[in-house]
């Protein structure tokens, strides 16, 4: 049984907010007046912030990311960007992307028409408002609603990028499809330039060459337990064209007793990478050499991290790596994360070139009915998904 050490009584607003109130988010509950983190959001002592042992060294909570030039990617460079970035996946999990090629102008819109959005009344955000986790458009609250014990501080809305979803996507603000649309479009683009250089850094491109014909879907089979698909380097090159893009708009208002509780609670993400923008305000922290480090955010930059599919891909050459949010409470802070992966009926499995006797499979293969199927009966923070995925007779 959950023991809260907090026993005061929580006399305000916040405990007189009725029913599902909590359900219309926490930019709702704010808009309401309330003065204190209602209880549902309250974290048992030991899992709140500040008490997690990991963050009771403070020595490299300055450490700097490792930062990805991408303009040098395509330059004489391209040798020493790779090392860099096999280096990065290898003992970071994330890094900035910096000359990225995608306008400021762009950047700076995506953040100011998602802020609009959140600014919108509720009567307007909620025509978006599900659970269920197949809708091509979604706003919720929370980390997995349905399933959170404690509710986290965070609105969301999530936006599948198909051509079929776009014309679901929010008709409010004016311009949000239209900035959604070319941000979504731009992300997809440097996503996977991205992976191309991270496949080259594992080593794949130069190996898997032989076959220069990639085939179609039909031809190769694409079902989990009867795949015939071959593993080249150009057919993982086209599935990943042809990819699923998810992106998540999240908002985080002043939270009135931010010690208390998350933003977001420590997880990984589901996909390939993520790639993530976040506005001026701290809130990000990811979890490196058993510690919480805080990422600063750094204009006109992209956080890049790796996700379970990647891990699984990689048979865990490159691990995806548990981060969080901080709530604060004085300023409210927008970020727009765009996950990536194969098609949401591919297969993720371990690379074949990657198994070995000395590195055998490590995953089990997936797909994303499985992960759809784990968030909707199991507590998905941490990487509980991820382990629900490992062969069980490897033990590292
Ligand atoms: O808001 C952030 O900085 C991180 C968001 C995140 O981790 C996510 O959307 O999965
Ligand atoms: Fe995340």
């Amino acid at each position: 049984m959950v023991m809260f050490q907090e026993m005061s009584p929580r006399d305000d607003k916040s405990e007189s907010i009725k029913g599902q109130e909590h359900n219309k988010g926490v930019k709702h509950l704010c808009e309401m007046g309330i003065t204190k983190v209602p209880k549902k959001y309250i974290l048992p002592t030991l899992e709140r912030p500040d008490n997690s042992i990991t963050t009771e060294l403070h020595d490299v909570t300055n450490l700097q990311l490792p930062v990805i030039d991408f303009a040098e990617l395509h330059g004489a460079n391209h040798e020493q960007v790779i090392t860099s970035l096999a280096h990065a996946c290898q003992n970071y999990g994330f890094f900035q992307v910096i000359n990225h090629g995608i306008s400021s102008n762009v950047i700076d819109e995506m953040i100011d028409v998602g802020r609009r959005f959140f600014e919108l009344p509720l009567k307007e955000r909620e025509k978006y408002m599900s659970t269920d986790v197949h809708s091509l458009v979604r706003y919720g609250t929370s980390f997995n609603q349905m399933k959170d014990g404690v509710l986290c501080w965070r609105d969301f809305l999530k936006l599948v990028c198909t051509t079929e979803a776009h014309s679901q996507w929010p008709s409010s603000p004016l311009d949000f499809r239209e900035m959604g649309v070319e941000y979504a479009r731009e992300t997809k683009m440097l996503f996977q330039s991205l992976m191309e250089a991270i496949l080259e850094s594992l080593g794949l491109e130069e190996k898997n060459t032989h076959n220069k014909t990639p085939k179609t879907h039909q031809e190769s089979g694409n079902n989990k337990h009867s795949s015939k698909r071959e593993e080249n380097y150009d057919n993982i090159i086209k599935d990943i064209g042809d990819g699923s893009q998810l992106m998540v708009v999240n908002c985080y208002p002043p939270c009135p007793e931010p010690e208390l509780t998350f933003g977001m609670p420590p997880h990984s993400d589901y996909g390939f990478l993520t790639l993530l923008l976040q506005d001026e305000v701290e809130g990000l922290q990811i979890l490196h050499k058993d510690h919480w480090v805080t990422i600063k955010p750094r204009p006109q930059s992209f956080v890049v991290n790796i996700g379970d599919h990647l891990e699984i891909l990689s048979n865990g050459r490159y691990k995806s790596v548990m981060h969080r949010v901080l709530a604060n409470s004085k300023k409210s802070r927008i970020s727009v994360a765009s996950l990536h992966s194969l098609a949401f009926t591919a297969v993720i499995r371990p690379w074949p070139m990657l198994i070995n006797d000395e590195n055998p499979k490590r995953y089990k293969d997936t797909d994303f009915a499985d992960f759809v199927q784990y968030i909707t009966t199991c507590d998905s923070k941490h990487k509980n998904f991820l382990e629900s995925r490992k062969l069980t007779h490897i033990y590292t």
